[in-house]
């Protein structure tokens, strides 16, 4: 069942359009994502959800109301939408328990009190209930900046990039946390981010947004495997796209072999190619056919992401487990992974 729809909506400062004819659905518990770059519209298509900015074409309906349409826009707090933000934004002078608490003054005192009590337990924070937000670390806040906009029990939660004032680490464990916490609630969310790691890790499906546009709806492992097109097999994840040209059988011949690709829209035989391969599509076999040396090696704990140089002088990535540890220059020998390959057409 959608619960949000925007449809064929417009936003503009002034004369600046930042987004025009976007469309999307999200159904009832959905996590969802807008990932894309710096200025691509996503913090201002959430204000419009949000109640923030007025748009001025299309329509925004949360179920059956009405949140937004031309010359219309429903106040943000009769919206039934939360927000969690970036800078957390709890009250320095309340408690813990009273930033949770303050959302819920329409309730009955013994009532209000329980509900904060019981969405502080939910994001774990129980033992924290009477601190201050300077005695808390940057996740404790934002946990209890979540627990107070979950308190009010909204139909929707939007966050924006609420991770990223804090350390990698703590970001990637935090979104599969608050994953947890959204889940088990049964809230449906939109969060915006530049940070794929914190899209991957929070969202059931991913809306990759680029100069106003959606330019792909879909889970991560699809659009991280199967992008719709360069801009997103650029923009997510490491991407190595190497030279090839379609042979009469369909097949690809490339430097790194012949092999099938999915189909590539307008293509005829002789057509160059660029192949995406990515980093985990490359693996060392003795009995492998190709042959590779060391340029760069980042080190990643777990894993070490290689750049290899084909005897082309192209390249490519590849992610090995840390040990063994390769040294530059040394020659691997490697093959690719089996599947169906994604290709762009050349120009
Ligand atoms: N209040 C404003 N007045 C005028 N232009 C604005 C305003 N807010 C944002 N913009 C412009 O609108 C465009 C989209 O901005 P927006 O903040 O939605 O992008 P974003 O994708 O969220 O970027 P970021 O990840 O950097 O927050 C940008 O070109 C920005 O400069």
């Amino acid at each position: 069942m959608t619960l949000l729809s925007l449809a064929h909506v417009t936003c503009q400062y002034a004369q600046h359009v930042v987004f025009e004819n976007l469309s999307f659905d999200i159904a009832a518990g959905e996590l969802i994502c807008l990932l894309g770059p710096s200025g691509c519209g996503k913090t201002t298509a959430l204000r419009a959800i949000a109640g923030f900015e007025p748009i001025t074409q299309g329509i925004i309906r949360l179920q059956d109301r009405i949140l937004s349409k031309p010359q219309q826009m429903l106040a943000p707090e009769q919206r039934q939408i939360g927000m969690v933000f970036q800078d957390y934004a709890l009250f320095p002078h309340l408690t813990v328990l009273d930033n949770v608490r303050f959302g819920l003054r329409t309730l009955p005192r013994a009532e209000r009190l329980a509900r904060a009590r019981h969405f502080l337990a939910v994001v774990g924070l129980s033992d924290y209930a009477q601190r201050y937000p300077h005695e808390l670390s940057g996740g404790q806040q934002q946990r209890v900046a979540l627990a107070r906009a979950l308190a009010p029990q909204p139909a929707m939660l939007l966050l924006d990039e609420p991770f990223s004032n804090l350390d990698v680490d703590l970001r990637e464990r935090l979104s599969v946390e608050v994953r947890d916490i959204l889940k088990n609630q049964g809230i449906t969310a939109l969060l915006v981010t530049h940070d794929q790691h914190e899209a991957f890790a929070l969202s059931d499906k991913i809306g990759v947004m680029s100069a106003g546009q959606i330019v792909q709806w879909d889970t991560a492992f699809t659009i991280y495997h199967h992008p719709a097109n360069r801009f997103v097999a650029n923009f997510i994840g490491q991407s190595a796209l190497i030279r090839g040209q379609r042979l009469p059988n369909g097949r690809v011949m490339t430097e790194l072999g012949e092999i099938t690709v999915a189909a590539v829209e307008n293509t005829c035989n002789g057509q160059w190619l660029d192949v995406l391969i990515r980093p985990d599509d490359v693996v060392i076999d003795p009995h492998g056919s190709l042959h590779a040396s060391i340029e760069q090696r980042a080190f990643k704990g777990a894993d070490t992401l290689y750049t290899l140089r084909l005897p082309s002088g192209d390249r490519v990535y590849c992610l090995l487990p840390s040990q063994p540890h390769y040294a530059l220059n040394e020659v691997l020998t490697l093959r690719l992974v089996d599947r169906e390959w994604v290709a762009f057409a050349v120009d």
